[in-house]
């Protein structure tokens, strides 16, 4: 009894220590405008010698990590993936929510023509995730939808063959979780032309500028795969992440 005053205070002191950790993170990690981030991205492969899918399978897999951890319970996702590395991303995530228990369904409206687009949608296939190339009637029937159509690449305004996409992630009630950047969202300027907020922000590598105007409830850093020279030369500051975490919270 008489330590429970002291468990108390132990416990408060511990929560506003990880709520100051996060504040720290969210304030000192660097927010990389639309030219920085391609530079990141390009000299990972020029420099680094990595391939794109090595990086794909390390981002989604810890975008997949962030939906089981969050929401353990919302097992009927919709996968929505857009036609670049973002839509990748979205692929191998759903993926791996699949390997995770989850039950994911991938909208994915333009037909690839790139080869690692072609294998990672067989992937999918293969492991049984239905692909859908017109949105469901009924988006009730889900309960998350994890937004994959833009990353740091897209250039406004929006093409006509993902009007009714976005008008989705801005209308639904259904909780969204986007990767690397809302979509629609400007990548530098945020919500202007698109204004609506995703439950959950994913930023890769590093946030965009646009992370700065994310009003969300949580906002994580995903993609653990920068070398310690790469974050020096771009003064990225990222956090520290947990042990073998994959990835950390920001807010
Ligand atoms: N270094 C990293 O952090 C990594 C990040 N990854 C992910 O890759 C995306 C960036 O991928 P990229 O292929 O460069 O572009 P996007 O997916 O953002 O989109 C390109 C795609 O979209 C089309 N598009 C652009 N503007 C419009 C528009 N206004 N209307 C319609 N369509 C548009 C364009 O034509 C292309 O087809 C990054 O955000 C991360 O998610 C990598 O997976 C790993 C390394
Ligand atoms: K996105």
């Amino acid at each position: 009894m008489a330590n429970g005053g002291f468990a108390a205070l132990d416990l408060l002191d511990e929560r506003s220590a990880s709520f100051d950790d996060a504040i720290k993170n969210s304030t000192m990690v660097k927010h990389l405008n639309q030219q920085e981030a391609i530079d990141v991205d390009q000299t990972l492969f020029n420099k680094y010698k990595f391939s794109v899918d090595q990086l794909m399978e390390l981002a989604g897999l810890s975008c997949a990590n962030v939906v089981a951890k969050t929401y353990p319970k919302q097992k009927k996702v919709l996968v929505c993936a857009g036609p670049g590395n973002n839509g990748g991303d979205g692929l191998v995530c759903a993926r791996h929510l699949k390997l995770f228990g989850f039950d994911p369904v991938v909208y994915y409206p333009k037909t690839p023509s790139k080869e690692l687009y072609i294998n990672l949608l067989h992937q999918c296939k293969s492991m049984d995730i239905p692909i859908i190339e017109t949105l469901p009637s009924e988006v009730n029937e889900f309960s998350l939808v994890i937004d994959a159509i833009f990353g740091f690449s897209y250039k406004p305004p929006l093409r006509e063959m993902f009007v009714p996409v976005i008008e989705l992630l801005k209308t639904t009630d259904i909780p969204v979780v986007s990767i690397d950047i809302p979509s629609g969202w400007d990548v530098e300027g945020g919500p202007l032309e698109h204004n609506y907020q995703p439950h959950t922000l994913i930023s890769l590598t590093a946030p965009k500028l646009c992370a700065q105007k994310f009003t969300g409830v949580n906002h994580f850093l995903g993609g653990r795969f920068i070398p310690k020279q790469l974050e020096k030369d771009y003064a990225l500051n990222l956090p520290k992440y947990e042990g073998i975490d994959n990835f950390v919270k920001l807010n």
